[in-house]
């Protein structure tokens, strides 16, 4: 008898487009929330949008309340869930980046509540995922959480944020090339769950933004919409997997473990693009496809180097020889690599001298 059974979970309403942050409070009426809601922010993205939709969210007689978190942590989740319970709120929204986006999701799960993304920066690929990303002592989690019921995603807010956060959004889409990779050798290797609808949407996710990188320009809004439609489709193939596995190999684990040595060095998606160089020459040798992830990181004026990341070549090999043991997720990585082999594939792909 076929007893399989799956449930994924979608956002019910997705809005794009040129000035939809005064949309807010229509989609939240649209879903039929009621009462408070709580807006979860990081200190830009508080002026930049939160503000501004608590004054939306004023002006329709609705008291909105407002917590702001520095870090992706537990605590900071925490913090959240203290927040929501003192407030008495109803609901959240997160305003702001990955990091933001993934505390609301993560507290707004453990609370029981819906809630709304509002990303300020097309800078990772979580604005849609049914998971949050948390580090914890020597690991990395990716936590089970439900994804927003409706994603309210303003264009001219993500073209005026920093350039480099558009690329790295880009980054963390173009990595879905070697994530991919590492998920089929794991079906291969360790028998793992594999989607062929979840990794064919993040392979083809990662192939129309690439066919698209001519759009992907500094200061043209046509960029904040190219790559936001591929985050969401991005994150839109995690639900369907239920797993981060479309869009999070090897090249992952590498950028968590350079979170542990050298934090805030450098943004997660220029991190995993970097990570992708490597694990696709890992993957294909000589003539597999890294030189074609490096051009198109190059492409959209994404780092392609250590130097680049603001890295120096000690930490990369550090991270490259650790990073196995940070989740149990088998890639191309295997039970590690040893000192020489990760000199060899940095040196031979650029990322260091
Ligand atoms: N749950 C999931 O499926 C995924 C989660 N992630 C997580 O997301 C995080 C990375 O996301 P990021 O957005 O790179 O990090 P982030 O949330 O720290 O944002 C990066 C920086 O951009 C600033 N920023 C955001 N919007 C801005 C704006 N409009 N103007 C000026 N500055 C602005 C923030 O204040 C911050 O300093 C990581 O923790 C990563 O693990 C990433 C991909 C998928
Ligand atoms: O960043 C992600 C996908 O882009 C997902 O993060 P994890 O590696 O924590 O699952
Ligand atoms: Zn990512």
């Amino acid at each position: 008898m076929f007893e399989k059974s799956t449930w994924i979970r979608l956002p019910r309403n997705v809005v794009v487009g040129h000035g939809v942050r005064s949309s807010v409070v229509e989609v939240v009426d649209e879903l039929h929330l009621q009462g408070r809601p709580l807006l979860v922010t990081s200190p830009t993205p508080r002026a930049v949008a939160a503000e501004p939709v608590a004054a939306d969210f004023e002006a329709a007689g609705i008291d909105p309340a407002i917590v702001t978190i520095e870090s992706a942590t537990f605590e900071s989740v925490e913090t959240v869930i203290e927040a929501a319970e003192a407030e008495a709120a109803s609901y959240l929204i997160g305003v702001g980046g990955g990091k933001a986006i993934d505390i609301a999701k993560m507290a707004s799960h453990h609370l029981d509540m819906g809630f709304l993304s509002v990303p300020t920066a097309a800078s990772h690929d979580g604005i849609v995922s049914n998971r949050g990303s948390v580090p914890d002592g020597d690991t990395r989690h990716s936590v089970a959480a439900e994804p927003p019921l409706a994603v309210v995603a303003d264009t001219e807010v993500l073209a005026e944020a920093p350039w480099e956060l558009t690329t790295a959004g880009c980054a963390d889409i173009i990595s879905n090339y070697t994530a991919v990779m590492d998920w089929r050798l794991a079906k291969r290797l360790k028998n793992v769950e594999f989607s062929e609808y979840g990794a064919a949407l993040s392979e083809m996710t990662a192939e129309i933004l690439v066919d698209n990188a001519d759009h992907v320009r500094p200061g043209l809004e046509e960029s904040a919409w190219v790559v936001t439609k591929a985050l969401m489709s991005s994150g839109v193939a995690m639900s369907i997997a239920g797993s981060s596995r479309p869009a999070s190999g090897a090249e992952h684990l590498f950028s968590h473990q350079l979170d542990r040595l050298a934090p805030e060095a450098a943004l997660h998606g220029h991190q995993v693009g970097v990570g992708s160089i490597m694990t696709a020459y890992l993957h294909g040798g000589e003539h597999g496809i890294w030189r074609d992830i490096r051009d198109a990181l190059d492409s959209i004026d994404a780092p392609t180097t250590a130097a680049e990341l603001g890295l120096d070549d000690e930490t990369v090999l550090e991270a490259l020889t650790t990073c196995h043991e940070i989740r149990d997720r088998y890639t191309i990585l295997g039970n590690g690599m040893d000192e020489r082999a990760a000199r060899e594939v940095a040196t031979k792909t650029g990322v260091i001298d």
